[in-house]
């Protein structure tokens, strides 16, 4: 099996090596498309790697029929419609690391220009103007640096103002008084922050809570004379904002990587002799982008491959040690899923999920999602998978819970899976023995011993002499051949469950046939 992958923004030529090498990946380099001309290709497309030029809109995730797995070299995946892409099963992956130091060297350079003013002398000097007075800085030792996102760039910032022997306070809303104390740094609220900083430096992700968040509300609390780098994402910043608070005097100046719209090729901020800016330059290293290259190609390769991504930006990622606990249960969670469909044909309301023994002790969000993934295959097709398996649940109005118990009912571990409709209640339990793979051990209050494969054909009859003879002489006269067979009841003479293995698909004319005799309650048939 081959994958086609497009590399659609310029990527690092050594850093897309892993992929080069990679014996099944088709590369095709075609940067600067436009939109247009994106969706007409992208169907073609098994994975698509990009930087932050790329716009991949919702139209172009519906055009994308084969499309698997988005890379974004970097770290801001504000180019990707997310939702668009879970909805579609395509996970998206970035390469969050990479760029971390050339994205805070950078964020420094601008720090170091703005308090020397460099860019404007140097403009001058170009234009035959030697003013020496014009451009008198201010030191950095002892101004306070105000950071907003103390993340991996917001902290690679923090630990280098303090080489400057600048004072640092951060606002974010995971640090805590203890950790800034850690760090050697001010903890402040993004009130104090804006007060008492002399220069602000951004570093949040931008979403809807910080689209804006430096307005002009913001610029009004600051000390007069601030002044404000910005290179993490433009629209963090209201630029309208900025423009008037330079203009009257508040703030005074500005170094911008990112901007609200790019690229751009007029953008008024840029009149203003305060402002200067560099066009997204932030991650443009060799080193950044050899790293962030390889990262999202080791992923890509990786995920089509059948392995696990390190850095997944629409599923949780679980860290590697908690995985492999985890990853032997994948397949009997998936499989109780997609058992337990075929006992019902109403619509299902509620899935309750319980985990016990050694599962109750790790974290289950991914068998979760593959328990739903089997549950919904039936009757959504092979499109889901474990990237849109919730998503699908949800939109179906289907409520999933996810429960943790001490009720074991004596193995090391048990998943059970129950599903309610409006008139009934169906569930199923799993374990994987030791040594032995996963077994199906109770289907509704039946216990049994069956492994999860091939073809099941679950019987619900009267517990009466004779009904076994002349279920095998029906099947026998279809030439059906019975593998194994287990029989369970909780009253003697009440109803009972049989699970068969037979060796082959059984057809419906032949379910139709054992349903007709008198004892039996119920027939399905299951390829697992
Ligand atoms: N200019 C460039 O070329 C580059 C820009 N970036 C951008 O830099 C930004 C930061 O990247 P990382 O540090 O890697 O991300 P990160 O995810 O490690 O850190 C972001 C931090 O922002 C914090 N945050 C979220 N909402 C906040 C709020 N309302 N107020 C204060 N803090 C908030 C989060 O808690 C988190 O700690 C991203 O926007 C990224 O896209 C990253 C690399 C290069
Ligand atoms: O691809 C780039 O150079 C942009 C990097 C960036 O903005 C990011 O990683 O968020």
């Amino acid at each position: 099996m081959s994958f086609n992958i497009l590399i659609a923004d310029p990527l690092s030529e050594e850093g897309l090596q892993p992929l080069q090498d990679a014996e099944n990946m088709n590369l095709v380099i075609e940067t600067n498309l436009s939109p247009e001309e994106l969706e007409s290709k992208i169907g073609d497309f098994d994975g698509l790697l990009v930087r932050s030029q790329t716009q991949v809109t919702r139209n172009i995730i519906q055009k994308a029929k084969n499309l698997k797995i988005i890379g974004r070299a970097g770290v801001g995946v504000d180019n990707i419609d997310l939702d668009a892409a879970t909805e579609n099963g395509i996970i998206v992956v970035n390469a969050p690391n990479g760029n971390t130091n050339s994205a805070a060297e950078h964020t420094m350079a601008m720090i170091m220009s703005l308090s020397r003013k460099i860019p404007q002398a140097y403009y001058a000097l170009k234009n035959h103007q030697w003013d020496r007075k014009k451009y008198v800085g201010v030191e950095l030792k002892n101004k306070t640096l105000g950071i907003v996102g103390l993340g991996r760039i917001g902290t690679e910032v923090a630990s280098r103002a303090k080489g400057q022997r600048m004072d640092v306070m951060a606002y974010d809303p995971f640090l805590t008084e203890e950790k800034a104390d850690k760090m050697g740094i001010r903890y402040g609220s993004i009130e104090d922050v804006l007060k008492e900083a002399d220069f602000i430096t951004v570093h949040t992700p931008l979403l809807k809570e910080t689209k804006h968040l430096i307005n002009a509300e913001a610029f009004q609390q600051m000390k007069p004379g601030v002044q404000i780098v910005n290179c993490a994402r433009g629209g963090i910043i209201d630029e309208e904002a900025l423009y008037n608070a330079i203009v009257d005097k508040k703030v005074a100046g500005a170094a911008l990587d990112v901007f609200e719209e790019e690229p751009f090729h007029d953008n008024k901020l840029l009149e203003l002799p305060e402002v200067f800016a560099t066009p997204h330059l932030g991650a443009s290293t060799i080193e950044a982008q050899e790293n962030v290259a390889i990262d999202v190609c080791q992923d890509v390769i990786g995920f089509l491959m059948g392995d696990l991504v390190r850095n997944p930006v629409n599923l949780p990622s679980v860290p590697n040690e908690i995985m492999s606990k985890i990853e032997p249960y994948f397949n009997l969670a998936e499989k109780l899923g997609s058992f337990l469909i075929h006992l019902t044909d109403e619509v299902v309301e509620e899935v309750n999920i319980y985990y016990a023994g050694d599962l109750s002790e790790v974290e289950v969000a991914p068998l979760t999602r593959n328990t739903v993934k089997g549950l919904l295959t039936r009757h959504l097709g092979d499109h889901v998978n474990d990237v849109n398996a919730l998503y699908l649940a949800k939109r179906k109005g289907i409520n999933i819970n996810e429960n943790k118990t001490s009720r074991t009912r004596g193995f090391t571990n048990l998943l059970t899976v129950e599903v309610k409709t409006a008139t009934e209640t169906r569930s199923v339990a799993g374990t994987l023995l030791n040594g032995l793979g996963p077994r199906i051990v109770k289907v509704d209050k039946y216990s049994v011993d069956v492994t999860p494969e091939d073809h099941i054909v679950v019987i619900y009859h009267q517990d009466q002499p004779g009904v076994i003879g002349r279920m095998g002489s029906i099947l026998a006269q279809h030439h059906i051949n019975i593998a194994t067979m287990q029989v369970d009841r909780v009253d003697i003479g009440g109803e009972a469950i049989m699970m068969l293995k037979v060796d082959r698909h059984m057809e419906q004319k032949e379910l139709d046939e054992l349903k007709s005799l008198e004892e039996i309650h119920e027939v399905t048939a299951i390829d697992l």
